[in-house]
């Protein structure tokens, strides 16, 4: 199975705002981890993956045939959650899936037996008779997870899917993300990086509508050698650290403090030393 992104682009504001710009990319089952700041174009490339919206020009095939000409055939396959979905507060959650399975045309047989599983899969069978609108954030969050994936899809999109979660709510998610990613392409885009540190096949970085970097975290990180350090220092230097490097983390008390740095080149004249690279490392080298 493979998803070819090929030459996206988009603009608004009758051409004057880029949001996607020439995107290429080939996506096989796993998941990807889409990250990117705000604007950087993540909701208009997602928006185009589920037909939601027309690219300017470019394509996108599924298998090697056209999406454009699949059509209906194209869009059964797909799951997305979102960023800012509308729940129905009035509906139980119950009911919300039988509503969603009705708009994604499943059969009665079909949607009872999914909704059953689902329900169970996403913990929410106890409060399937529940008001959405009393539901907490992170059920909210599971029972929009569920909807996405009624009909099995083979494209799963996730928009924020952790976004307003404790930390608690947040693993779960992330865990039973994994869990149910074999077999599917999901397209998860997030802005908290260790949302997708350990489960993410890719990492796809976003900037200004461009792709900047797609690949295994670990490549990522590889190329990151080197340019991470530790700087212990007096507190009262901190602010020229900070006007002279990307500064990453601060720790410490009150007098001195460990301050991590991403940099091309080691900082000359402090008490540094080359520490092992994470995924925010990245995330700040690339977009700050
Ligand atoms: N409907 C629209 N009309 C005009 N401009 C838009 C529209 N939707 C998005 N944009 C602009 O396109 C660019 C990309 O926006 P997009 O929402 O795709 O980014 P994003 O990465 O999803 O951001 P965020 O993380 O904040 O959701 C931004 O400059 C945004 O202001």
């Amino acid at each position: 199975m493979r998803l070819s992104l090929n030459a996206i682009r988009k603009s608004y504001n009758k051409g004057k705002t880029i949001a996607l710009d020439r995107f290429t990319a080939e996506l096989t089952p796993g998941i990807y981890g889409l990250l990117g700041p705000n604007g950087a174009g993540k909701s208009t490339l997602m928006n185009i993956i589920v037909d939601n919206l027309k690219p300017d020009s470019g394509e996108i095939l599924f298998n090697g045939i056209r999406v454009l000409k699949m059509g209906k055939d194209y869009r059964s396959r797909l799951g997305f959650m979102p960023q800012h979905q509308g729940l129905y507060d009035d509906f139980t959650g119950h009911r919300f899936l039988w509503y969603i399975a009705a708009l994604k045309g499943m059969s009665k047989q079909k949607a009872k037996q999914e909704i059953e599983q689902l329900l169970e899969v996403v913990n929410l069978t106890d409060s399937r008779n529940k008001k959405l609108g009393s539901y907490s954030g992170g059920m909210k969050q599971r029972i929009l997870i569920a909807q996405a994936l009624l009909n099995d899809p083979d494209i799963l999109i996730l928009d924020e899917p952790t976004a307003g979660l404790d930390p608690k709510e947040r693993i779960r998610i992330r865990n039973f993300i994994s869990e149910i990613a074999q077999n599917k392409i999901v397209l998860l885009a997030t802005h908290v990086v260790t949302d997708i540190e350990y489960v993410a096949k890719e990492v796809v970085l976003l900037k200004r509508g461009k792709l900047v970097l797609q690949g295994k975290p670990a490549q990522a990180l590889e190329e990151m050698q080197d340019k991470v350090f530790e700087v212990r220092t007096a507190a009262e230097n901190l602010a020229v650290l900070q006007r002279e490097y990307k500064v990453s983390n601060i720790a410490g008390g009150t007098s001195e403090l460990t301050v991590r740095i991403v940099s091309d080149r080691p900082p000359v004249g402090w008490q540094a030393e080359t520490v092992r690279p994470n995924l925010e490392d990245v995330y700040l080298y690339y977009f700050e």
